[in-house]
């Protein structure tokens, strides 16, 4: 099991790179999405790590509604995600794993909506992320929060085999179409 992910993750990180490279686009917000971004609503966001799919325009639109736009903070592979308000004009810091974040002294609060990076995604909404349990263990954490994958629609995957601590998402958004509650 560990190895199929390994691989699976490694041909995921190909498909992604050439996808992102050759075809691109832009992955903007679906209705339902928009339907639930108002004031009072904090809404995590990430910066894209190599080819990772951009959540950007998500991020601005749920800014717009009066959300409160929050960033992942890690400090390891080991240590959980901690989250940070973020606001245009806030700098962000290298961090490890090649990770753009911000710094750990601002203000930090939990989201609502949780914008989630992956790998490798299926219709079932099961998640393939990079291997590390850090959405893994926010999930079981904030067991209330909206989790919506954001992703190319190369990355939908024929049934992903799961983990017992694998929380599925409540939908995902690509750049072709978006599935499950953020379809609705
Ligand atoms: N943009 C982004 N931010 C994120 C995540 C993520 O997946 N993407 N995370 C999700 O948990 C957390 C950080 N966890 C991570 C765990 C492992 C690796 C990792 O193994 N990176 C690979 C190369 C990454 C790639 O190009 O896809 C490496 O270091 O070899 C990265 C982040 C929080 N922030
Ligand atoms: N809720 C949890 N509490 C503690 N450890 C966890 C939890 N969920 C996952 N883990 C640990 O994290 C490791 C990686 O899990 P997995 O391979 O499913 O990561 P992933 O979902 O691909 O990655 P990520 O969530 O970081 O994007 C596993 O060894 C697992 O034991």
């Amino acid at each position: 099991m560990a190895d199929d992910k390994r691989t699976l993750r490694a041909r995921m990180r190909a498909l992604r790179d050439e996808f992102a490279m050759t075809i691109g686009g832009t992955i903007e917000p679906p209705p339902a999405l928009l339907a639930r971004f108002r004031p009072g609503v904090t809404v995590s966001t990430y910066v894209p790590l190599g080819s990772e799919a951009d959540p950007t325009a998500i991020a601005w639109a749920a800014r717009e509604a009066g959300c409160t736009i929050v960033l992942p903070h890690v400090t390891s592979r080991e240590s959980p995600v901690r989250f940070f308000a973020w606001e245009p004009d806030h700098a962000l810091i290298d961090g490890p794993l090649g990770l753009r974040q911000p710094a750990d002294d601002g203000p930090e609060s939990d989201p609502d909506i949780v914008l989630t990076p992956l790998l490798a995604f299926d219709d079932a909404l099961n998640r393939l992320g990079q291997g590390a349990g850090h959405y893994d263990r926010v999930f079981e954490r904030l067991p209330d929060a909206w989790r919506i994958g954001i992703a190319w629609s190369v990355q939908r995957v024929e049934g992903l085999a799961t983990d017992p601590w694998d929380v599925p998402l409540h939908g995902v958004v690509t750049e072709a179409g978006a599935i499950g509650e953020a379809a609705e």
